[in-house]
């Protein structure tokens, strides 16, 4: 079966410098991915590319069994399920949290005159329920709190039964308990074989759900280690990757990870 996804000496060049500088990377069926590294390493940029939203400078970039350059991208985009703060940035602040999930369905944001059947609704109402905010539905969506935003942004992401879903930073700004829940539910659609493959953006590996199988960490656009999770996540390369001595710990399914005590 081939890759869902494949970045092959992959290059993002803006203002004489490299977002991202070389990169090989590829997502195979069933995989959950969780991208992880310090601000600026060129995570949001490799989900730009993997949403079809961004070409790269140099190199190659397939998705779904398209290559970006030779496909039409419009065609691509609604199997991708995306969750991001770019997408959140641009939904208006009036639009319900249920018109945010159901136009997924025309990959747009703001609900106009396009026609929604009660199929459409049902299921935006089925996956804001999966995210434990099915009572929001008819809240206006800028009047959410960030946790609640990020739940029904999880829940748009699915909307489209997406052959490849991508979230980033799904738990950032979300207090203990918050982060808590979404893990949980992150967790259970990891675990669930219906799920497509999946790639998650973190700064935090406390953020894991449990599920996801392999990890990339990246660091100033370039790899430093990539494969699955419990080879990956090691404390020399979460060291390596953030620049400071760090140990990684794994106590059942959940990872934590500190700064060495130089005392
Ligand atoms: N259009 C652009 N021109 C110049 N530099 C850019 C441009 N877009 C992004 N960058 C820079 O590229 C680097 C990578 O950005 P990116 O958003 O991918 O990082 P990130 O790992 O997602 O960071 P964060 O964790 O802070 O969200 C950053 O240093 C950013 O300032």
């Amino acid at each position: 079966m081939p890759d869902a996804a494949a970045l092959h000496d992959v290059v993002v060049r803006r203002s004489g410098r490299n977002l991202l500088d070389h990169v090989d990377f590829s997502v195979a069926e069933g995989d959950r991915w969780v991208v992880l590294g310090p601000n600026g390493a060129g995570k949001s940029t490799m989900l730009r590319l993997l949403s079809a939203r961004l070409h790269p400078t140099s190199g190659t970039v397939d998705i779904l069994g398209e290559r970006l350059g030779r496909t039409d991208i419009f065609e691509l985009r609604p199997l991708i399920g995306l969750a991001s703060q770019e997408l959140a940035d641009s939904i208006p602040v009036e639009e319900t949290a249920l018109d945010v999930v159901v136009t997924a369905g025309y990959g747009i944001t703001g609900r106009w005159r396009e026609h929604y059947d009660e199929l459409d609704l049902d299921r935006a109402r089925t996956l804001l329920a999966a995210f434990g905010v099915e009572k929001l539905s008819d809240r206006m969506f800028g009047t959410l709190s960030t946790g609640e935003r990020k739940r029904v942004l999880s829940a748009r992401a699915l909307m489209t039964d997406p052959e490849l879903l991508l979230l980033d930073e799904p738990a950032s700004g979300l207090d203990l308990g918050g982060r808590e829940e979404l893990v949980r539910s992150l967790s259970q659609l990891a675990k669930d074989p219906a799920t497509p493959v999946t790639v998650l953006v973190t700064h935090h590996v406390e953020e894991i759900p449990p599920g996801y199988t392999h990890a990339l960490l990246l660091r100033s656009g370039t790899v430093v280690a990539a494969g699955p999770i419990e080879e990956t996540l090691t404390s020399r390369n979460l060291t390596r990757t953030f620049g400071l001595p760090l140990v990684v710990e794994q106590r059942g399914e959940r990872f934590t990870a500190r700064a060495v005590s130089l005392a």
